[in-house]
């Protein structure tokens, strides 16, 4: 059930008391009570009454009779009226949306009483997408968790991120490509976002969807009828929104109330800031700041996960450790900065040449190393070979000169079923590579 359908036709009885003060003209020896209940517009009343003090005349003993018949009749009306009205709570699952309460003002008991439902329920489902969020390890984990379960959630066409294209977004772009979130659920928008969402501290609730297919993926402009815009603030500064979108045209209409929405935008916001965060402390300590690079401690978690997978997949493992020839040289001609431009050029070519599993890695120095997942000896020993043509081909321009880059290297692998340490690996390729020094 939409919040639009709810409104429009709310279960409606209302009951009360009120004194009545005579009864069919008697005495006031008898105090009736009338108790009246309303139901989409239509009275029942139930009507009881009893003695102040002993009734002696006739009159009394009429007013009596005609007060019981009343309530009789009275009881009758209001038992029929609240059985064919009651709401049925049980079938209301009044969790279907993140809509705020109900805008009415004048709320009877059992419209309390479904709403205080609906809004547990809804809390309860925001509390589950807020406890997922906290639970992402990765910001690529914390888009797709948060898009997936607010989609199911509240039953939704589909939800996803836009950002803007501030530079922070190109980073955190850069950081889901590499951690492989979900493309579809996310894009980058180049659009005036701040006009397009309005107000940003408020949802904008939108079923023109004219204005807002820069807004909306490719995919899924046909089967988008409303949208609910949820800012986004990473670090206080307005840097994208949630959108959730609803393939039923009256779901998010402009001016409905929305105040579960606004809760979902600030505890995404509060997820968002507090996931990058971790990330860039993440990667401050697993990154070469000069080449961007994963480094060696980086390597050192990655090894033990990589030789894992050996294992369980039943698929070998090389190593390449790969070491630039005279690159002392490099720095002692052209200076640090050229040196340093040489460590960049040679990250960039190599990783150019690579496959999408495969990972580069600073060791230390002047040293590198490739793990190529599903490769034996012989071809780490062939893509090293063409790496090295690669490279030699690409000479790093300097301002005075073209510096032709060379590198020496060793193999080592693991075959399944063997048992092979992180350091053992590694120290075998390094013996190789020391045999290809000393012999060119
Ligand atoms: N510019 C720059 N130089 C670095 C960096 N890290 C290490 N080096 C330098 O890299 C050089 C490595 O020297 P060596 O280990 O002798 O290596 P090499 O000159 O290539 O000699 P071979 O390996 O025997 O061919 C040293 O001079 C280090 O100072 C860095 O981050 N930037």
């Amino acid at each position: 059930m939409s919040p639009t359908s709810y409104q429009t036709a709310p279960p409606r009885i209302k009951t009360g008391f009120r004194p009545f003060r005579t009864v069919a003209g008697g005495p006031c020896c008898w105090r009736p009570l009338t108790m009246w209940c309303e139901s989409y517009g239509r009275f029942g009343m139930l009507s009881t009454g009893w003695p102040e003090k002993s009734a002696s005349d006739v009159t009394g003993w009429i007013s009596a009779a005609v007060s019981a018949l009343l309530g009789f009749i009275g009881l009758l009306r209001f038992l029929t009226l609240s059985m064919s009205h009651m709401p049925d709570y049980s079938a209301a699952t009044p969790t279907d949306d993140a809509s705020g309460p109900l805008s009415e003002t004048a709320l009877t008991l059992e419209e309390l009483v479904y709403q205080a439902r609906r809004n547990e329920a809804i809390a309860r489902k925001l509390f589950d997408i807020e406890i997922d969020m906290l639970r992402a390890t990765s910001l690529s984990g914390f888009v797709d968790r948060l898009t997936e379960r607010v989609r199911d959630r509240f039953d939704l066409t589909e939800v996803w991120l836009v950002l803007t294209d501030i530079e922070d977004n190109q980073r955190i772009e850069a950081m889901l490509a590499e951690q492989g979130a979900l493309s579809e659920r996310l894009l980058f928008s180049t659009v005036d976002f701040l006009r397009l969402t309005d107000n940003p501290d408020q949802p904008r609730l939108v079923n023109n969807m004219d204005e807002m297919q820069p807004l909306v993926p490719v995919h899924l402009r046909r089967r988008v009828g409303s949208l609910a815009l949820l800012p986004l603030e990473l670090d206080g500064r307005l840097s994208g929104a949630l959108v959730l979108g609803s393939g039923q045209a009256d779901r998010y209409c402009p001016g409905m109330e929305a105040f579960f929405l606004a809760q979902l935008g600030i505890k995404t916001s509060a997820g968002l800031t507090s996931i990058w965060a971790r990330e860039q402390l993440r990667h401050l300590a697993t990154r070469d700041p000069l080449t961007g690079l994963p480094n060696r401690r980086e390597l050192e978690t990655t090894l033990d996960q990589e030789l894992g997978r050996v294992n369980r997949y039943g698929q070998p493992m090389a190593l390449l450790f790969i070491d630039l020839d005279d690159f002392k040289a490099v720095n002692d001609r052209w200076g640090h900065d050229a040196g340093d431009a040489c460590l960049r050029h040679v990250a960039i070519c190599l990783r150019e040449l690579l496959r999408r599993d495969d990972r580069l890695f600073r060791f230390a120095g002047d040293e590198f190393i490739v793990l190529l997942p599903g490769q034996r000896h012989d071809d780490g020993d062939r893509i090293a070979r063409r790496m090295q043509d690669a490279l030699a081909r690409q000479p790093l321009r300097l301002p005075e000169d073209d510096v032709v880059v060379r590198f020496s290297f060793g193999v080592s692998t693991i075959e399944p079923g063997t048992a092979l340490t992180p350091d053992e690996l590694i120290r075998k390729a390094d013996r190789r590579l020391y045999q290809m020094k000393t012999s060119s």
